[in-house]
C-alpha cells in the first residue's frame, strides 16, 4: 500500500522490529537491496528484513567502496527502502564517517531516515571491501570507543560491531575485539572475510552468545554456504550484500550493448519488466486510487458548491 497513508505504516520502531526478527528462532535472511524497486522485489519473494550495502549503494552511484560517501547520501537510500517496503533494514555504516561524534551524527539520522540495524567497521580511511587484502584498522580502544558512541546515540537501533581483523591481525585478535565491541555496546557482530567453514565455527565457538552474521558475497573470500549452513554453523544473520546489484548491472550492461548493435531494444523485450509489472511493483494504482478518492474520506458528499 502506499506509504503516504499513515494507517499503513508500522507503529512499532524499526529497530524493535529488526530485533525481534533477530530473536526469533533460525536465522535471519536479509538479502540486498540496492534501492526501492529491489526491496519491494524482494519483499515479493517472502523476505522480511532487508540490507542495504556499502559496496552496492557506491557502485550504483558509479563510485567506489572507499568510504566517500556521505550520511545523507545514504539516508536518501535507506528512506527509499522503508517507505517501498516498511521492512526493517540493515544498513552498512561504513566506519561511522570519522570519530565518535560522527558516529553519533550517523546514528540519529540513520534512525531518523528508518532504518532498523546498522554496522560499523574498524578499519581506516579510505577503507575497502572486506575481501580485499591491504586493509588497515584502527586500535581496539579506538573502535570501543565508536561502537560506544553508537550504543548512547541511539533509540533502538541495533549496533552490528564488524571486526574485519582477521586477515590483518589474525583471527585470534579478531576474537578479542570481538569481545571488547560486544563490552562497549555492540547486539552482535560481523566478522569479516572468513576463508572456510571451520573459521565460522571457530568464531560461533568463541562468542556461543552473541548473535554473529554472516556475509555471503559472490566473488569474495568466503566460499559458498547456503542460509542453512550459516544457521547450522550457529549464524544468527546472513547477508547477500551485492547479488540485486551484480545481477542488474549484468543486465544493464547487455541491454545496452544490444541497442548498439541493433540500433533498438527490441531484442531485449522478453527479458524487460513489463509495463504493467512495473506498474504493480510500485503500486501506481493503489497510489492514483488514494487520491481519487481522498476527498470523500474528508466529505464524502462532495462540497456544497461542487453540487
Ligand atoms: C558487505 C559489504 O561491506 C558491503 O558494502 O556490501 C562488502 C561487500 C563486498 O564488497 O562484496 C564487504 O566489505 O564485504
Ligand atoms: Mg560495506
Amino acid at each position: 500500500m502506499p506509504y503516504l497513508l499513515s494507517a499503513d505504516l508500522p507503529t512499532e520502531p524499526a529497530g524493535k522490529r529488526f530485533r525481534a526478527g533477530l530473536e526469533r528462532p533460525g536465522i535471519y535472511q536479509l538479502p540486498g537491496a540496492h534501492n526501492g524497486q529491489a526491496a519491494i522485489q524482494a519483499r515479493q519473494a517472502g523476505f522480511d528484513g532487508l540490507y542495504l550495502s556499502g559496496a552496492a549503494m557506491t557502485a550504483s552511484m558509479g563510485l567506489p567502496d572507499l568510504g566517500i560517501i556521505t550520511v545523507d547520501e545514504v539516508a536518501f537510500f535507506i528512506r527509499q527502502i522503508v517507505r517501498a517496503t516498511g521492512l526493517p533494514l540493515l544498513v552498512d555504516g561504513d566506519t561511522g564517517y570519522g570519530e565518535a561524534l560522527n558516529v553519533m551524527h550517523m546514528i540519529r539520522t540513520f534512525e531518523d531516515a528508518g532504518a532498523g540495524a546498522v554496522h560499523l567497521e574498524d578499519q581506516i580511511l579510505p577503507k575497502k571491501c572486506g575481501h580485499l587484502n591491504g586493509k588497515s584498522l584502527v586500535s581496539p580502544t579506538d573502535m570501543a570507543a565508536k561502537v560506544a558512541a553508537a550504543a548512547k546515540a541511539r533509540r533502538d537501533l541495533v549496533i552490528v560491531a564488524r571486526t574485519d581483523a582477521v586477515g590483518v591481525e589474525g583471527f585470534d585478535a579478531a576474537i578479542a575485539r570481538a569481545k571488547l565491541y560486544v563490552e562497549s555496546g555492540a547486539d552482535a557482530i560481523f566478522p569479516e572475510g572468513l576463508t572456510s567453514r571451520e573459521m565460522f565455527e571457530k568464531f560461533h565457538a568463541a562468542m556461543p552468545n552473541v548473535p554473529l552474521l554472516a556475509n555471503m558475497t559472490e566473488f569474495g573470500k568466503t566460499p559458498f554456504f547456503t542460509a542453512s549452513e550459516f544457521e547450522a554453523m550457529g549464524y544468527k544473520m546472513v547477508i547477500w550484500p551485492v547479488s540485486s546489484l551484480r545481477i542488474a548491472n549484468r543486465a544493464q550492461a547487455e541491454l545496452y550493448a544490444s541497442i548498439k548493435a541493433e540500433g533498438g531494444t527490441h531484442k531485449m523485450l522478453d527479458r524487460m519488466q513489463t509495463r504493467q509489472e512495473l506498474y504493480d511493483t510500485i503500486g501506481l494504482h493503489a497510489f492514483e486510487e488514494l487520491d481519487a478518492n481522498i476527498i470523500q474520506t474528508i466529505v464524502p458528499q462532495g462540497m456544497p458548491q461542487d453540487s
